[in-house]
């Protein structure tokens, strides 16, 4: 080694770029949906590196869209106000007044905080629902269908819980064009007038498909979708999917991910890709490294 030869450990660094540079090349441009799962949402130090990801998304010329979660916020302020809860399927049965809760959470506490961590990363996020410029029109579940809930055998009504019906993404592209990151709360209006809550994964796999979004990343606490033995399932399809969903394999909160991730990709996304969240940094390795982690879920 000469003396002006770099210290392995900068190689080291420069080697990590290079290995980037294919990433960068092909998704300058793109747009990235990225569900950040209440789950997700741990300790200040996991928040940064959140945040930072994102910004350095941008920053690179790719179009990140966060669509945020806030279940375990939501069963926290609706248990210190005495409100008792149920999830079925692993969507909240949600009357007139947890929607009002589950708004508040959502588009006012939650939704700001993320606001505030993006800006302290350097970023210029801006806040919205799905009510903000028409982006996201909800109509109500009608139940969910009985063979579709693990011992549950007769229709159950979830109250003001919503789907996505239509998305317009007038209001997304223009603040993306600007040199906005989007951060949308899962909270919109039925052509009923009624606030529905809508499963933070759902909103995000439909705004995923109305934005022609490249790629799709669900931030949650679990390693992916894990087998019957616990072990991570690195790859998915639909009718693996499918087979796990009747096995219940799949569970609670992961039935609406997986489905989500079986509409997105089944609506032109390329790739949909369960994450575990807790990892620092878990986006960036995913995207810009070899070693993806996580659960990919492909047509
Ligand atoms: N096969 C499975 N693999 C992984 N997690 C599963 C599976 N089946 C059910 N789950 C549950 O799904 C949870 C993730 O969904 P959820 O709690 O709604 O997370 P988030 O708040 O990130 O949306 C996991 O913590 C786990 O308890
Ligand atoms: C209908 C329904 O279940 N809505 C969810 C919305 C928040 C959410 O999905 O948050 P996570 O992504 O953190 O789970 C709820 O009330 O908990």
């Amino acid at each position: 080694m000469t003396d002006n030869a770099p210290a392995p450990a900068m190689l080291a660094k420069a080697e990590t770029l290079i290995e980037a540079l294919p990433y960068l090349q092909r998704y300058a441009g793109a747009t990235f949906v990225v569900k950040y799962g209440g789950h997700a949402m741990g300790d200040p130090e996991l928040q940064r590196d959140f945040a930072e990801d994102v910004v350095l998304l941008k920053a690179i010329g790719i179009n990140p869209i966060v669509v945020h979660g806030g279940g375990p916020q939501i069963g926290a302020m609706l248990k210190r106000l005495g409100v008792e809860s149920q999830f079925v399927g692993g969507l909240r049965v949600t009357d007139a007044e947890t929607a009002r809760i589950a708004e508040m959470v959502l588009a006012g506490s939650i939704n700001k905080e993320i606001v505030g961590w993006i800006g302290q990363a350097g970023g210029r996020a801006v806040g919205i629902s799905g009510k903000d410029a028409n982006l996201v029109t909800a109509r109500k579940i009608e139940g969910r269908d009985p063979d579709k809930l693990q011992g549950i055998e007769r229709h159950v009504d979830l109250g003001f819980v919503g789907e996505p019906v239509a998305v317009d993404p007038a209001l997304l592209n223009s603040l993306a064009a600007q040199g906005f990151i989007p951060v949308v709360a899962p909270i919109a209006l039925g052509a009923d007038g009624h606030t529905y809550n809508i499963n933070a994964d759902t909103m995000a796999g439909a705004i995923a498909a109305a934005c022609g979004a490249s790629r799709f990343f669900l931030l949650t606490d679990v390693a992916g979708v894990l087998d019957k033995s616990g072990e991570l399932m690195t790859d998915l399809d639909p009718a693996g999917i499918a087979a796990l969903r009747d096995d219940g394999t799949i569970s609670g909160g992961m039935i609406p991910k997986v489905e989500t991730c079986v509409a997105a990709v089944e609506a032109g996304v390329d790739a949909a890709v369960i994450l575990d969240g807790r990892i620092p940094h878990a986006m960036l390795l995913e995207i810009f490294t070899r070693r993806g982690a996580g659960t990919l879920v492909h047509a």
